[in-house]
């Protein structure tokens, strides 16, 4: 039996792992966690009876508490709770689908713990890879791939060894706004922008798609990842998801994976460790399909992938306050603040403040966070 932890079980990655555990016998789940979400929390606790519910606002923690204490489930709250919930004894696995870099600490929590990691959340990789890759071989345990594009990689490699690829092709669907130029972009709305073309995700994730900042982050969590660098990694856009990433190996020869947009496939691949079980999903229909096809990204118009690969190349802090950026305008441009293309704006005058810190510690990197968050802030 594999004992699951899930920060973040009430999101996209989170219910879709719930999903998955509830279709297989030997996954069990014995930790679940919200940011507020206690609804939800609650209606989980009675269907999978887990050992531990982190909550990460306080309030809302003490509030579930009292409605399920009916129940053997233990309730935590606040950051203390997550990490409790990453460190717990009982687990063999922990799936990291948290969002955003509050997802830093507990990853790392879980890492000391001697627990696997089923990696969603790709802003702890791009802001902290310096610091969770030695550290994951050090305690030797596994970071499994959960991103499409990355578990597609960890597919096609097949236990290859990462100095026979020659590039990581990265796939992109290239968003709703696929196609516009600069001009059109000006006034489109968060509706607009929350329609992804193939894939149901979180707010946050879909609007990066729609920035393309999406697809630098996955640049970055590749480079760490795999270790390859950031010239040795090439975005194709695929605008129909269906080849979701390939590797080109030294002698020519490429492989790819290729599925319908459904992440319940990658999360079942990394619960079992890179292992094959039967998925009972929709199949691809290569006759409906008739074509998959490839276009360059347009950097020009899409500045999210550029600047993201800037802030990769420049190094040290520069990615987290890349990230740390496009988190704090993002929520902005969710909250109708700020306009679309505020977002580059945003993104470019931190990055263009910034005096770089080579390898910053965790407390560098939150501490990085709040600082361009109070930038931000004072400014727009
Ligand atoms: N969705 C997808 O298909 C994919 C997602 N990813 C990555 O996976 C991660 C999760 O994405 P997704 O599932 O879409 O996101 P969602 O927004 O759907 O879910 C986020 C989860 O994190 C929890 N959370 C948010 N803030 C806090 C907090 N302060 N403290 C504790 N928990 C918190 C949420 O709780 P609550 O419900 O209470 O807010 C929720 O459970 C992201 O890093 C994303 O980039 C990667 C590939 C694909
Ligand atoms: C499902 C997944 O992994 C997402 O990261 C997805 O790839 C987003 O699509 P884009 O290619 O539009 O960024
Ligand atoms: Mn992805």
């Amino acid at each position: 039996m594999k004992k699951i932890a899930i920060l973040g079980s009430t999101g996209s990655i989170g219910t879709q792992t719930l999903d998955v555990i509830s279709k297989k016998e030997d996954l069990e789940v014995v930790g679940i966690s919200a940011g507020s979400n206690i609804e939800m929390l609650e209606a989980q606790i009675r269907r999978f009876h887990p050992l531990l519910a982190a909550v990460g606002d306080e309030k809302k923690a003490q509030e579930l508490k009292i409605k399920v204490a009916d129940t053997n489930c233990r309730v935590v709250g606040g950051m203390d709770g997550l990490l409790e919930l990453a460190q717990m004894e009982e687990s063999d696995i922990l799936v990291t689908a948290i969002v955003g870099m509050i997802g830093i600490r507990p990853t790392i929590a879980g890492i000391e713990a001697g627990k696997d990691i089923a990696l969603a959340n790709k802003e702890t990789l791009v802001t902290a890879g310096h610091l969770i890759i030695p550290l994951a071989k050090k305690c030797k345990v596994r970071i499994l791939p959960v991103d499409s594009e990355h578990s597609a990689i960890f597919q096609a490699l097949n236990g290859e060894e990462s100095r026979r690829i020659h590039k990581l092709l990265v796939t992109a669907s290239g968003g709703p706004f696929r196609g516009k130029k600069r001009e059109e972009l000006e006034n489109v709305q968060v509706e607009d922008a929350l329609k992804h073309p193939n894939w149901s995700m979180g707010q946050k994730i879909t609007i990066d798609s729609a920035t393309l900042v999406n697809k630098g982050l996955e640049v970055m969590e590749a480079k760490w990842l795999f270790g390859v660098p950031v010239e040795q990694i090439q975005v194709v856009v695929q605008p129909q998801s269906v080849i979701h990433s390939m590797v080109e190996f030294e002698d020519g020869a490429v492989m790819a994976q290729l599925g319908t947009a459904d992440m319940r496939l990658p999360i079942q691949y990394a619960l079992y460790g890179g292992e094959r079980r039967f998925l009972d999903g929709e199949r691809l229909d290569f006759a409906a399909l008739k074509s998959i096809t490839f276009e360059e990204p347009d950097m020009k118009t899409f500045r999210g992938l550029p600047l993201a690969i800037k802030a990769s190349k420049i190094g040290g802090s520069m990615p987290t306050v890349f990230n740390a950026a496009n988190e704090k305008a993002v929520g902005m441009f969710l909250k109708k603040q700020i306009r679309f293309l505020d977002i580059y704006s945003i993104i470019e005058e931190t990055m263009q403040t910034h005096t770089v810190i080579e390898r910053p510690d965790v407390e560098t990197i939150t501490e990085l966070e709040q600082d361009v968050y109070r930038q931000i802030g004072g400014r727009w």
